[in-house]
C-alpha cells in the first residue's frame, strides 16, 4: 500500500541533547496509525517534524512520496493537524474562528468553513463565544480547523488528554467517521494503550526517541497466548494422564512441579476434575491470559502505560 509517511533515521536534538533519534516510521495511506509512548518520550516532538514545525537535525522525511524539507513544503497542503493544544480566540464563535484561519491561509470559502463545522459535528454555536465551549467541543473546532483545507492526511496529539470518557468516545467515534467516510488517513499519539488500541489499526511504540516497534492490532491479537498453569507435586504423571486421558497435544514442563498447558477447549474444571478422580494434588491451578498491555509493557518498561 501507498506510503503517506515515511521517515528514515528521523532525528532530532535540542542544545546537543538528542530527544529523538533514529525513527523509521511508515503511516500508510487509509490507516488509523497510533504513536504510542509514554510523556516524554518523543511523540510531539516526531509530529511537529512530519508538520513542518520544526526540523530535523537530520534524517529524511517522505510525505505524500515526496521528500519534505525547507525548500519542498508541499505534501504539508495536504496535511490538517493539530499540535499540542488548539488554540482559539476565545472571544470570537467558532465561525469568526475558522474564517480568520481561512483568510490567514489565503483560502477563503464560507461553503468550506460550514462543511468542515458540519462534518465535526458542531452544532448549535452560531453565536457562541469559543470560551463557553467545552474541551470537547474545542478538540472538535480544533479538527475542523484542520479539516477545512479538505486534508488527506490528518496529524493529532493527544486528542483525547483531558477529555472526560464521552468527550474520549466522542473523539473516538468522530476520527473513526472521518476514517471511513472520508478515507482521511491519521496520525495520532497517546500515552494511554487503552484509548489507541479502540481506534488504531496499527500502533508505533516510542520510548526514549526512538521508534521501539511497529505492529498490526490485529497481529497482536493473534500472537496472544493463553495457557492453563498447574502446580503439583507430581508433574511426571499429570503430564501422563493429561496427554493420555485429555488427549492434550500442548503441554510443557516449565519448571520441576509446574505445567502449562497451551491446548485450547480445555477448562480449568475438567482438569480439576481429571486429576482429583486420580488422586493428583494440585497445588495451583490458574488460567493466564496475555493480554495486549503484557505485550506493551515488554516493549516500555518502566514507562507509565495506562
Ligand atoms: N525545545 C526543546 N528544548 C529542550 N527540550 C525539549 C524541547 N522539546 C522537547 N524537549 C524534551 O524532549 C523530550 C521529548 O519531548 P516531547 O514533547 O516530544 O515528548 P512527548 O512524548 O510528546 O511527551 P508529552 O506527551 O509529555 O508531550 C522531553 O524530555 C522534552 O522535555
Amino acid at each position: 500500500m501507498h506510503a503517506v509517511i515515511q521517515t528514515h533515521k528521523l532525528a532530532k536534538a535540542v542544545k546537543g541533547r538528542t530527544i529523538v533519534s533514529d525513527v523509521d516510521l511508515t503511516v500508510k495511506q487509509g490507516e488509523i496509525y497510533g504513536l504510542l509512548g509514554p510523556n516524554g518520550a518523543g511523540k510531539t516532538t516526531v509530529m511537529k517534524m512530519l508538520t513542518g514545525l520544526i526540523i530535523p537535525t537530520s534524517g529524511e522525511i517522505m510525505l505524500f512520496g515526496k521528500k519534505l524539507n525547507e525548500s519542498a513544503k508541499e505534501g504539508l497542503k495536504r496535511v490538517g493537524s493539530i499540535i499540542e493544544y488548539p488554540i482559539f480566540f476565545e472571544h470570537l464563535t467558532a465561525m469568526e474562528n475558522l474564517q480568520l484561519h481561512c483568510e490567514y491561509l489565503g483560502f477563503y470559502d464560507k461553503r468550506a468553513i460550514r462543511q468542515a463545522l458540519d462534518l465535526v459535528q458542531l452544532k448549535d454555536i452560531e453565536d457562541k463565544k469559543v470560551k463557553h465551549f467545552s474541551l470537547g467541543m474545542k478538540q472538535r473546532l480544533g479538527i475542523a480547523r484542520a479539516a477545512i483545507t479538505k486534508p488527506e492526511l490528518i496529524v493529532l496529539d493527544e486528542p483525547t488528554n483531558g477529555l472526560d470518557p464521552i468527550g474520549i468516545k466522542d473523539m473516538r467515534d468522530l476520527i473513526r467517521t472521518l476514517n471511513k467516510e472520508y478515507g482521511i488517513t491519521f496520525l495520532l499519539s497517546s500515552h494511554i494503550l487503552g484509548e489507541i488500541e479502540q481506534v488504531a489499526d496499527r500502533i508505533g511504540v516510542i520510548r526514549n526517541g526512538q521508534l521501539v516497534d511497529e505492529v498490526t492490532l490485529s497481529d497482536i491479537r493473534q500472537q496472544r497466548t493463553d495457557y492453563i498453569e498447574l502446580v503439583t507435586s507430581n508433574v511426571q504423571r499429570t503430564a501422563f494422564l493429561l496427554e493420555h486421558e485429555l488427549h492434550m497435544a500442548n503441554i510443557k514442563i516449565v519448571q520441576e512441579n509446574k505445567i502449562r498447558i497451551y491446548d485450547e477447549g480445555v477448562s480449568v474444571g475438567q482438569i480439576s476434575k481429571l486429576l482429583v478422580s486420580q488422586d493428583i494434588d494440585i497445588e495451583e491451578i490458574q488460567k493466564h491470559t496475555s493480554t495486549l498491555e503484557d505485550y506493551f509493557y515488554h516493549q516500555i518498561q518502566g514507562g507509565d502505560l495506562a
